[in-house]
């Protein structure tokens, strides 16, 4: 079975380190931290077209993608083009370009980026309306109102990265998954651990070491921790289920706000021939969103995303030899693992029927997630994309990847990578 009517790879592409909220990159915005991975990628080839994305709305830019580029001062006439699937950015822009390949585009520059410690504050409509009619006619009037404006005036888009229809942040609608789920603290920490052990651990051996290009502010990411322990893990307060007693999701098991940008590469044979030689890539096989309604977990599409694509290839968990899942919070990987692996649950909500056998927790995230590592939301993707290549090319030919990354609005990008 083929998805794409041609081969589809995906090659590692190069990020910045990813820095912590309010620190080292903090005075960038997503294009300025954006431009330095466009050029250093483009040093090594150039692309035929470019997908890229930010989360966070600015009002100064709509298609960040081609603003990056002319920033960077490369090849105008290259296309660039912008999208959004919340914190599945860059997966989407990576499934988008694969199907753009043919007639001309056989390599493309894929990822995302995110500057979330410079959140933008907005006005309402209200006020901006009042305002912009205002500026139309009377400069001295819309002076006066400007000077004049109220709290209740302004709006900041990413209220505590909030659900925009519940109002409720991320981490309070995964609080409330954990406890559906059963998921405990001992396990969400004892997760997390691992993320900033393992991160810590691909640093030291250079792992990272030619997937991250280095800034004038940061050489490494500035999240894993070295100096973590259960013990400390464990001291930690509830951080959004304060006062219920029950809560168990913390700063120490949630990826933690971070600016930060990242590509890889989506290519045809064509394409990849035009990368320096010893650029690692695999087969992008298939790939599957999925959407949930909030009543079922927000991020918990990629449960039904999994099953989808296991069966399409009459695939079990054993024959994945590397999944790479996106840790928005712990307790997210822990629930939608513990979905996936109940065939109840997996008839019901996705009609999938099929027996997929036992997790293979070991073969999850070696090199550290984004609990550890941190998570820019639009360059998530890109970054679990070429972590993932990296990783699969030192294995045998035939292995095989899962790429999951759950998003706001109860959506989730899953992908499929063969080592050939
Ligand atoms: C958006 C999508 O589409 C899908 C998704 O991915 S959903 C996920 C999106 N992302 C989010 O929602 C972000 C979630 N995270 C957060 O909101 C914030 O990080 C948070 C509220 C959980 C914590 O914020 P915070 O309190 O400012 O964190 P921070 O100051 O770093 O840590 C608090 C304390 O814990 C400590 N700590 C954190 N991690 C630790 C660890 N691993 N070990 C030991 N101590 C740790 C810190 O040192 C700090 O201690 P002090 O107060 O003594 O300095």
């Amino acid at each position: 079975m083929h998805r794409f009517p041609h081969t589809v790879f995906v090659a590692a592409g190069l990020r910045t380190p990813f820095g912590r909220g309010g620190g080292a990159l903090a005075n960038y915005d997503a294009i300025s931290l954006s431009v330095p991975v466009a050029q250093a990628m483009a040093d090594r080839a150039e692309p035929d077209l470019v997908v890229w994305g930010s989360v966070i709305p600015n009002i100064g830019w709509s298609n960040i993608a081609r603003e990056i580029w002319l920033d960077a001062k490369l090849n105008p006439n290259v296309p660039a083009f912008s999208v959004v699937l919340a914190c599945s950015t860059s997966m989407t822009a990576a499934f988008a370009a694969a199907g753009m390949l043919g007639s001309g585009v056989d390599l493309t520059m894929v990822g995302g980026a995110e500057v979330m410690s410079r959140p933008p504050i907005a006005l309402t409509s209200a006020a901006s309306r009042r305002l912009t009619e205002l500026f139309g006619h009377d400069s001295a009037a819309a002076l006066a109102a400007l000077r004049a404006l109220e709290p209740e005036d302004y709006v900041l888009p990413i209220r505590g990265w909030a659900n925009r229809i519940t109002g409720r942040t991320m981490g309070d609608h995964m609080e409330e998954t954990a406890k559906e789920w059963h998921i405990s603290r001992e396990a969400q920490d004892a997760l997390a651990l691992r993320s900033h052990q393992r991160a810590v651990a691909g640093w030291d051996s250079g792992f990272f070491d030619d997937l991250v290009i280095k800034l004038p502010e940061l050489e490494r990411d500035a999240n894993p921790r070295v100096d973590t322990s259960a013990e400390k893990l464990a001291a930690l307060k509830p951080a959004f289920d304060r006062t219920s007693g029950q809560g168990t999701l913390t700063a120490g098991n949630s990826s933690p706000i971070t600016d930060g940008s990242a590509g890889c590469w989506i290519a045809n044979e064509a394409g990849i021939a035009r990368l320096p030689a010893n650029t690692p890539y695999l087969r992008l096989v298939d790939y599957e969103i999925a959407a949930v309604d909030h009543n079922e977990g927000l991020l918990m599409a990629p449960s039904y995303a999994i099953p989808r694509l296991l069966a399409r290839y009459g695939l079990r968990f054993d024959d994945i030899d590397l999944w790479e899942i996106h840790e928005a919070f712990a307790a997210q990987v822990l629930a939608n693992v513990a979905a996936i692996e109940r065939d109840d649950w997996i008839r019901s909500k996705t009609g999938v029927d099929a027996d997929f056998g036992t997790f293979v927790w070991d073969r999850v995230n070696p090199n550290g997630g984004s609990v550890a590592i941190g998570h820019p939301f639009g360059a998530t993707g890109a970054r679990d994309l070429s972590q993932t290549v990296k990783e699969l090319w030192s294995r045998p030919a035939g292995s095989r990847a899962i790429v999951s990354v759950c998003a706001d609005g109860g959506q989730g990008t899953v992908a499929l990578l063969e080592r050939v």
